[in-house]
């Protein structure tokens, strides 16, 4: 019988729906989403928020078990659009560090400072890297020669550090950064890097597309552009709350950190010339993005993509019938379990009802029950996590038919949660009209594009300018409602995390 192996490792916890404490936790209703997100990442066996360092949190095994998934997604679409993956040094030496802090006014304000090795003090502090553009840019200016060296279009998966000042969350704002992708590529021109940014913007669009997740694209006002940016474009989604979350953000660096490091090549005329560059980073928000946006009050819905455990299989069992049906169970696990599919077979003694409530809350995307009398008609139950209905199928073919629900299940899933977030975005033309609007989503606004209006209207709204709709949307410009005059672009707004 094939155990479940998940519920039986010790994790530190034994079950799913008992709370740290051991204690049946009741997973609060998602309308009340603050609570409802905490106390998922807990009773959905996401992440151990007891660790005593502020910002810093545990990953359960489940939880990690959601990561990898995401992570082989990232990685896949990197690696197959001419990145390279590569691992360059968590600590940073202070002289380095600086360069970037005097030129750009980047971290120096949220980094973290080794400074002992052992009782003796460092002769140079060393940061812990915020972000890793001061490790791997000297690196470049060693490694770039000629226009035959690039483009250069590396990435890397690591932990980065933040003394985040604001609220820290799991998976949302953290002070270490345990799954920091961040891309670093090199140009030999702007319009090079430009066409890069652009073939980032569509990765990360293609990845969240693969997670169930929408995104608004949006550029960034220059005065939220990444620290020695040139211009920054951003993915936010929003979250059940009306607020955005950052998940996504794509810089075009033009050559200011060519001009910092002296990252130089030799072009075609045999000139020296600086280099152009971007980055681009996701970090674990991703998977808050689309526990967040998918979830429901009984708790984890997952995208098949990404789910510990895509289906479970539950026998119904009676004292006169059980071999017959156990068989046909460990036949539908095995040939699923074949065909490549998480499956998990419950038939422990808990009620139905306590197994159903278990594995939705895991979200299991699928549910298939075995009777004697689904057996009769050699058929099973069927029900997807995120419609809840009773369907029937023949044992004949089901692993086609598993494939084929959830395939459908990822499409319906974005579908959902798209037409979800396209009702939470409303076109205003007022600050007044803006702040009703975002308490509960994000407003569209006119702007004549100014920075003093920027701030006057973020400060009337008390939101935050996500920026300009990086699509053309055919909502009518009108008057900037800070000066009056003729607005040049339409700007979205809204409560950010
Ligand atoms: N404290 C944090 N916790 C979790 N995710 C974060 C945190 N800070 C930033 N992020 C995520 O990391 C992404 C990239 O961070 S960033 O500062 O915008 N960009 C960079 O650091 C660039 N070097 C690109 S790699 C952000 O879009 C956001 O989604
Ligand atoms: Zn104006």
């Amino acid at each position: 019988m094939a155990e479940n192996k998940t519920e039986n490792k010790k994790t530190g916890k034994n079950d799913a729906g008992k709370n740290d404490s051991g204690k049946e936790a009741v997973l609060p209703p998602k309308s009340d989403f603050s609570e409802w997100f905490n106390s998922i990442i807990d009773i959905g066996q996401i992440m151990d928020v007891r660790y005593p360092v502020k910002g810093l949190y545990v990953w359960y095994p489940f939880g990690f078990g959601i990561r990898k998934r995401v992570y082989n997604i990232i990685r896949d679409i990197m690696d197959n659009s001419g990145h390279d993956e590569t691992l360059f040094p968590l600590l940073i030496p202070e002289t380095e560090f600086m360069k970037e802090a005097d030129h750009i006014k980047g971290f120096e304000d949220e980094v973290f400072w080794v400074t002992h090795g052992g009782v003796t003090p460092l002769d140079v502090r060393l940061a812990l890297r915020p972000t890793s553009e001061t490790a791997i840019y000297p690196m470049y200016k060693l490694w770039v020669r000629s226009h035959a060296d690039l483009p250069l279009k590396l990435y890397q998966v690591v932990n980065t550090f933040r003394h985040e000042t604001k609220h820290t969350r799991p998976l949302i704002r953290l002070r270490e950064i345990t799954s920091f992708k961040e891309a670093h590529t090199v140009h030999a021109t702007w319009e090079d890097a430009k066409n890069q940014v652009d073939e980032a913007v569509g990765l990360y669009t293609d990845i969240y597309k693969k997670l169930s997740v929408p995104v608004l694209i949006s550029k960034r006002p220059d005065w939220d552009k990444f620290p020695g940016g040139d211009y920054t474009i951003a993915l936010d989604t929003i979250m059940p709350d009306g607020k955005t979350l950052q998940i996504g953000t794509v810089h075009h660096l033009g050559t200011n950190f060519a001009k910092t490091y002296d990252i130089m090549y030799e072009n075609a005329e045999g000139e020296q010339e600086y280099v152009n560059q971007t980055c681009y980073g996701i970090s674990e928000r991703s998977i808050a993005a689309l526990i967040s946006v998918h979830g429901d009050d009984k708790g984890l819905v997952l995208p098949p993509a990404v789910a510990p455990t895509q289906v479970v299989v539950i026998p119904v069992l009676f004292k006169d019938t059980t071999e017959a049906v156990m068989n046909a169970c460990n036949k539908v696990v095995s040939d699923l379990k074949n065909a490549g599919f998480r499956v998990e077979m419950d038939a422990s003694d808990a009620r139905p009802g306590a197994k159903y409530y278990k594995w939705e809350l895991k979200g299991s995307c699928l549910r298939i029950e075995i009777g004697p009398r689904d057996l009769e008609k050699n058929s099973a139950v069927l029900v997807r996590r995120d419609k809840g209905e009773k369907q029937f199928a023949s044992l004949d073919g089901i692993v086609e038919t598993v494939d084929a629900e959830l395939k459908q299940m990822a499409e319906d899933l974005y579908t959902a949660a798209e037409e979800k977030m396209n009702a939470m975005i409303a076109p205003c033309e007022t600050t007044e009209e803006v702040v009703a609007q975002i308490g509960k989503g994000v407003a569209t606004l006119p702007w004549c594009g100014c920075e003093e209006c920027g701030m006057k209207i973020e400060e009337e709204t008390n939101g935050s300018i996500l920026g300009t709709p990086n699509v053309e949307t055919e909502i009518k410009k009108g008057k900037c409602p800070a000066c009056g005059k003729e607005a040049d672009q339409i700007v979205y707004i809204a409560k950010m995390y």
